[in-house]
């Protein structure tokens, strides 16, 4: 668990700043998720795909969804995503580091904004780790499911993804959210496009599913806590959560 910290500097002036987090207040509000695109440049978000590639190639990527073989091999359920935790001040990826900056000012300037405009009576102040994610393709996905279904303090969800010229016609990878109160027939499909950043609530207002993955899929996750509810999860679980 990182605290966030206040001073975090935005590549924005504090107006496009404002303006930013306005938007992102104002959709998750209304649809409870958020999508920024071009959210650092081609130029920075290349230099963030590269350090993600480098950390795949040195092999720190394992696998996080397990894989259930079931009694007869053909039935296993294709492995899930590949992940690795960072904090983001490691040497080896300052551009992770610099994206979670840029994330982090976008929160902290969110929750500090007007009460009455503040995020959905949320108060954040601490984050996990980034998560960095590889579907390997040949399949991958990521069964329907719900980031935070108990209450462990998770209110938001952050996703940054990485990848070029994404085609989900070709290569699939979809992010399907269900939004809970959205009519019966309507969905959020999220392409995975490269420097885009999406925030929706981690609770059960947004299962979502990744859809099958036919080429490598990128992704960096960040998790927000709720200063109330972190404290009352850990008292309930005595520390032991795995963030
Ligand atoms: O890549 C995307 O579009 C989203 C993928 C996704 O939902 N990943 C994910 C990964 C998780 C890993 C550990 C625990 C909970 C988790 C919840 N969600
Ligand atoms: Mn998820």
């Amino acid at each position: 668990e990182i605290l966030l910290n206040n001073s975090s500097i935005s590549l924005l002036d504090d107006t496009e700043l404002e303006e930013m987090c306005r938007n992102v207040i104002q959709d998750l509000s209304a649809y409870g998720l958020c999508v920024l695109d071009d959210f650092l440049g081609r130029k920075k978000g290349e230099a963030v795909l590269k350090e993600v590639l480098d950390i795949q190639s040195q092999g720190l990527l394992r696998n996080g969804q397990l894989v259930s073989a079931k009694s007869n091999q053909d039935q296993r359920i294709i492995r899930g995503d590949q992940i690795c935790w960072v904090d983001g001040k490691e040497p080896h990826c300052p551009h992770i580091g610099f994206l979670i900056s840029q994330v982090d000012a976008v929160i902290v300037r969110a929750n500090r904004m007007l009460d009455n405009d503040r995020l959905g009576q949320y108060n954040i102040n601490s984050r996990t780790k980034a998560m960095v994610a590889c579907y390997p393709g040949h399949g991958s996905h990521y069964v329907k499911h719900v980031d935070n279904p108990n209450g462990d303090g998770r209110c938001i969800t952050a996703i940054y993804y990485l990848n070029l010229d994404w085609d989900v016609q070709a290569s699939g990878g979809l992010l399907r959210i269900f939004p809970e109160g959205w009519r019966e027939d309507k969905v959020a499909d999220i392409e995975p496009l490269f420097d885009r950043l999406l925030f929706f609530w981690s609770d059960r207002r947004n299962p979502h599913e990744v859809q099958p993955a036919y080429q490598t899929r990128y992704a960096i996750t960040l998790w927000y806590f709720d200063s109330t509810e972190r404290e009352e999860a850990l008292r309930r679980y005595q520390k032991d959560s795995k963030y």
